[in-house]
């Protein structure tokens, strides 16, 4: 059986007369990472806040494990506004969060410990957080979000400020956690990494919903072949080659939108043998892409149908 430990239905919020989201609905169940992707200003943060309580929804419900209020100490929560006590020790400050979500002291200097072990901050429980780099202290506010091993974590934009080694640390720890039965919801703007972290996708633009599903059934329904070809080339040169929907040019790059249905192998004869070719790839596209192509609002097509139908 499905596990839904987080149940969001119809969320809508309005700031004054601005409707900042609407009509969002999502799960996130027992052992699951799943991403609440958007542009800057999409909502996520908005969405997040109300699940937190800190903002009350004008509309829709928030349940968990079907329970209308959520109980703060199984909740991990990592705000995008960052900030811990400056000048208190970071061991001080792991048991003071442990107390407030009612863990054992005892069990949350053990947790606290391997944390920092793990995060590359060992030996730091002593140092004060205003002695700490940026990118410490977040890992330090992570280790506050999980120290009371909460079946909920919330995440809003935990990879930003990392440097690529600092992100992989975090980002296996939070499949570790995944692993071990957390329900996760993230938001983040580094796709690569969610493209490698994340089960789930809910993607919004405007505060609204444009794509929602399985990473793989994701990437499956919009990872579209696209052809790159370097070389001085007239983009009527590629317009009527079979396949081809779409013909994007800039600096002496062309590429070539394809459908999902091409046989790279057999599709590329179809080339005309005149143009300038300095280099050539075929690639399907990344989410990466896919999110750019939703936040410029550039036509998407995934199979069988328009993304804005
Ligand atoms: N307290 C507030 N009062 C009025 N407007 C707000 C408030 N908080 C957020 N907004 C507006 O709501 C919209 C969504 O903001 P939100 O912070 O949820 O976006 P986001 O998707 O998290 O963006 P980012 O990727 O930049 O963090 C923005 O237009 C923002 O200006």
């Amino acid at each position: 059986m499905e596990d839904i430990v987080l149940s969001v239905k119809g969320l809508g919020k309005s700031f004054k007369e601005n409707r900042i989201v609407e009509e969002l609905s999502f799960d996130v169940k027992k052992g699951e990472i799943m991403a609440i992707l958007g542009p800057n200003g999409a909502g996520k943060s908005t969405t997040i806040r109300n699940i937190m309580g800190i903002l009350r929804p004008d509309e829709g419900t928030i349940t968990y494990h079907g329970y209308d209020s959520i109980p703060k100490h199984r909740i991990g929560y990592l705000p995008e506004e960052r900030g811990l006590y400056k000048n208190v020790k970071l061991m001080d400050i792991f048991l003071y969060f442990a107390d407030l979500k009612e863990y054992p002291r005892k069990k949350a200097r053990a947790r606290a410990l391997e944390y920092l072990q793990k995060l590359g901050l060992e030996g730091k429980e002593n140092t004060k957080v205003e002695e700490l780099s940026k990118g410490m202290a977040q890992k330090a506010q992570f280790i506050v979000s999980i120290i009371h091993e909460p079946d909920l974590l919330i995440l809003d934009e935990p990879f930003s400020g990392l440097d690529p080694v600092s992100q992989d640390l975090i980002m296996n720890e939070i499949r570790e956690l995944a692993n071990e039965g957390t329900a996760i919801l993230l938001s983040a703007h580094q796709m690569n990494l969610v493209e490698k972290l994340v089960d789930e996708l809910y993607l919004i633009h405007k505060g609204k919903r444009v794509i929602q599903g399985g990473m793989n059934e994701v990437k499956e329904e919009y990872a579209n072949y696209k052809c790159t070809i370097k070389g001085e080339n007239k983009a009527t040169k590629f317009e009527e080659i079979p396949f081809v929907q779409r013909v994007e040019q800039q600096y002496d790059y062309t590429v070539l939108h394809l459908g999902k249905e091409v046989v790279p192998a057999q599709w590329i004869h179809h080339l005309p043998s005149d143009i300038i070719m300095e280099e050539l790839s075929i690639d399907r596209i990344s989410l990466h892409e896919i999110f750019v192509a939703i936040a410029t609002e550039k036509e998407l097509m995934p199979v069988g149908g328009d993304l804005d139908a």
